[in-house]
């Protein structure tokens, strides 16, 4: 799918009339390597060739309007109700957000009330609608110091009319949606709704995942974090594993279809000799498969360090005899249920390194939940808090149905239809794959049939 500029467009309300209590501070500010003004644009793509490849004038190259503050704003800030929820699995930097949400709105834009619905969509929902949280710069002043939300998350269906009508109970203007790509399609499924019924509520998204599966954003929030926890554990199981006679190191990470957190823990700790990621198919046996190789090292080294994705070689789970990932099902929000690849992989290298004579020592860890639910770090406390200045902006500014992001380091604001039209993987071809291989010395590939190798990545 090539992007054409009309891709990028983003929503508006309408027409913005009120000064902005920020305008001031805005007068001689002018496009620089540090700033975007306010009418300059992002370019979506970033080498000569790229741009080459477009023929066309800079002005309808490819690119997405700037985030930031507007000299104008749409809604009148003293009257503007504004809602906060979070969906979805845990991240770090989810209290960050909110934290920089209510401080931003309500010290620099005096907005009349911030309301926190607790637990995701479901606090959108006739039963929970009620059960809200006043959110102060008082109430969220210590917030950022706790792993979590204290709005709470949850995974579910719930219906985008009930969700509206409870929105229009409660008077709110300006929604941010701190959701996944579950919570980026609930949010663009609310904009639709609120559309219908000829509403003027803005609605935000604020990007959230530990995976780094949304596209169009440099590096989710809390992802930083998320990897710098995983990479103790890969520490820690490198230890065991050395001092242990043919010791298997096998650290279990998240990543449902995206191997980001294997790949980036695995650099940052530089002791693994093998990932698994989702987006490039192995197989165990044969001379090339991944057994001979796990053998074959700890021949050689007397251990093997194995990081390991949970959505790996979900494929090997469909033989015959083994559990199948068919048939699991979904999780409340539709997600597909995964087979437990790390179980297979503890069997398989046990079997066959005892029956080659070196019965391992395995050292098995699965952090998954420890490595999301951990405080932000300096580096993401200060990316929660500048995209929720971004999100406040936009939403007083009257976008709507975009998503916050940073684009090659600038903010910008991204339509949520294009958020949710393809997942961020880790590209085989890419240079991050390349450093993991460099840092591992593993193989390309672990001997994979051709009807099983992987398809090509493209750019959006
Ligand atoms: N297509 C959709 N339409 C409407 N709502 C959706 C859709 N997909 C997901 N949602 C809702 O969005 C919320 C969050 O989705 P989900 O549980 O998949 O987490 P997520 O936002 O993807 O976060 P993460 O991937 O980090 O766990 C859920 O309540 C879910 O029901
Ligand atoms: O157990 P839960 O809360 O459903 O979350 C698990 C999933 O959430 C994520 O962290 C984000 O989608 C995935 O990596 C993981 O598969
Ligand atoms: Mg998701």
């Amino acid at each position: 799918m090539t992007l054409q500029l009309d891709d990028l467009r983003v929503r508006r309300l309408g027409e913005c009339r009120y000064d902005s209590p920020l305008s001031e501070m805005l007068t001689t500010k002018q496009t620089s390597p540090h700033y975007v003004a306010e009418g300059d644009r992002v370019l979506l793509e970033d080498t000569v060739s790229m741009l080459a490849g477009h023929d066309l004038p800079p002005e309808q190259v490819p690119s997405f309007e700037a985030a930031g503050p507007r000299r104008k704003v749409y809604f009148d800030p003293s009257s503007v109700t504004a809602g906060i929820l979070t969906c979805g699995g845990l991240c770090p930097g989810l209290n960050n957000v909110i934290r920089g949400l209510v401080q931003e709105l309500a010290v620099h834009y005096k907005v009349k009330r911030i309301v926190g619905f607790r637990n995701g969509l479901r606090g959108l929902t006739a039963e929970y609608r009620d059960d809200t949280v006043e959110l102060t710069p008082e109430h969220v002043r210590d917030i950022h110091n706790a792993g979590g939300t204290i709005l709470g998350s949850s995974r579910g269906n719930q219906d985008p009319d009930e969700m509206v009508d409870s929105l229009v109970e409660h008077g709110i203007d300006v929604l941010f949606v701190i959701g996944g790509d579950g919570g980026m399609r609930a949010a663009t499924c609310l904009s639709k709704a609120i559309e219908a019924r000829g509403l003027d509520i803005a609605v935000l998204g604020v990007p959230k995942t530990i995976d780094n599966d949304l596209p169009f954003t440099d590096q989710s929030f809390g992802f930083q974090s998320a990897f710098a926890s995983a990479m103790d554990f890969i520490s820690s199981v490198s230890v065991e594993a050395a001092a242990s006679p043919n010791g298997v190191g096998l650290v279990k990470l998240m990543g449902r279809h995206s191997g980001f957190i294997a790949a980036y823990a695995a650099l940052a700790a530089n002791g693994a000799d093998i990932v698994l990621i989702p987006e490039i198919p192995f197989a165990l046996d044969g001379p090339d498969g991944l057994l001979a190789y796990v053998e074959h090292h700890v021949r050689e080294k007397g251990f093997v360090v194995i990081v390991l994705a949970e959505g790996a070689g979900q494929d090997l789970l469909d033989e015959p005899g083994l559990p199948g990932r068919d048939g699991l099902g979904t999780d409340a929000s539709g997600n597909v249920k995964l087979g437990r690849i790390d179980d297979l992989l503890k069997q398989r290298i046990t079997d066959h390194l005892t029956a080659v004579g070196l019965a391992p020592t395995m050292r098995y860890i699965d952090p998954s939940y420890s490595i999301r639910s951990v405080v932000a770090n300096a580096y993401d406390s200060v990316y929660c808090l500048r995209l929720a200045h971004a999100a406040a902006h936009a939403a007083m500014a009257g976008r709507t149905e975009i998503a916050v992001a940073r684009w090659r380091r600038r903010f910008v604001h991204v339509p949520l239809s294009l958020m949710t039209s393809r997942r961020n993987r880790v590209d085989p071809d890419g240079d991050l794959w390349m450093s993991v291989l460099e840092t591992t010395c593993q193989p390309a590939e672990f001997g994979v049939p051709r009807e099983r190798r992987r398809t090509p990545a493209g750019f959006c």
